[in-house]
């Protein structure tokens, strides 16, 4: 048996009186793009939120390669490859897409003699880094903008080096939260280039997004929440012909 790269069981998370999900399960299995959806407020950050060990689920088990990671915290979680962006993009302006990538890179990193005494060594290491964060944004399609500054980037290339900051930690799972959230529709389009490119290079993706085009386009597999509970999962085209998935959007549209 193959065990999936994630797996979630009966995950239920609770905000006091609130019930954000719901015994939620399904699988992730490696090399795949698995897609997440539902109306607003059914539970989809939760969820993300749960798996990268941002939030904690009040009852059910996450599991990494077959092994409990409920709990665990974000920063230990990247360590064991599992990386995310954020709806909200959390760049720091002031400094180049290089620089923002570089800041998520892992070791190797300067010891304190090297800073103090200027070493050799600290510019091999400075360089580097560079070099990394630029085949990262080049991975991503901006390489060419490593040297620009992040604020004066156009929206669609922000989100690009977000998920080039993503990519830093080598993550064998990468969760996207709304990815394509302001985009033109041109960026949208290499945004989908990207995210179907990823599983080749090793990354395994879990998408939520609320551009159905996107998503019909590049998972391989859906799944729907509705009020934090899953109430269908399957091939998009399936999943989109779900009437329970028709009546669960016309209800939120109605609202
Ligand atoms: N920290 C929190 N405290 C209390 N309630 C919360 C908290 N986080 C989420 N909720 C509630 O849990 C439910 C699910 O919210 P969540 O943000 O996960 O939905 P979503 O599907 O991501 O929505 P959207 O598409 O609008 O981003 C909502 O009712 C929300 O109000």
């Amino acid at each position: 048996m193959v065990i999936p790269l994630l797996e979630l069981k009966d995950v239920s998370r609770r905000f006091g009186g609130v019930a954000a999900l719901s015994d939620v399960s399904f699988s992730v299995p490696a090399g795949a793009v698995i897609g997440l959806i539902g109306p607003n407020g059914s539970g989809k950050t939760t969820l993300m939120n749960v798996i990268s060990g941002v939030d904690a689920p009040t009852k059910g088990a996450v599991l990494l390669d077959g092994l409990p990671i409920q709990g665990v915290p974000a920063n230990t979680l990247a360590r064991r490859g599992v990386s995310r962006t954020f709806q909200h993009i959390r760049l720091i302006p002031e400094l180049t897409a290089g620089q923002n990538v570089t800041l998520a890179l892992h070791a190797p990193s300067a010891g304190p003699f090297d800073i103090l005494l200027r070493l050799p060594r600290l510019r091999r290491i400075e360089l580097d880094r560079h070099a990394r964060a630029v085949e990262l944004l080049r991975k991503v399609g901006i390489g060419q903008h490593a040297s620009t500054l992040a604020g004066d980037l156009s929206y669609g290339d922000r989100r690009r080096v977000e998920i080039a900051r993503a990519l830093a930690s080598e993550p064998r799972l990468l969760l996207l939260d709304e990815p394509a959230a302001g985009m033109t529709h041109g960026e949208r389009t290499s945004l989908r280039d990207l995210i179907a490119g990823l599983p080749a290079l090793g990354v395994t993706v879990l998408l939520v997004e609320h551009d159905m085009d996107l998503m019909m386009s590049v998972c391989d597999e859906i799944h729907v929440l509705n009020q934090g509970s899953s109430i269908a999962s399957g091939k998009p085209e399936e999943v989109r012909a779900n009437p329970r998935v028709i009546e669960a959007y016309l209800g939120a549209e109605d609202a």
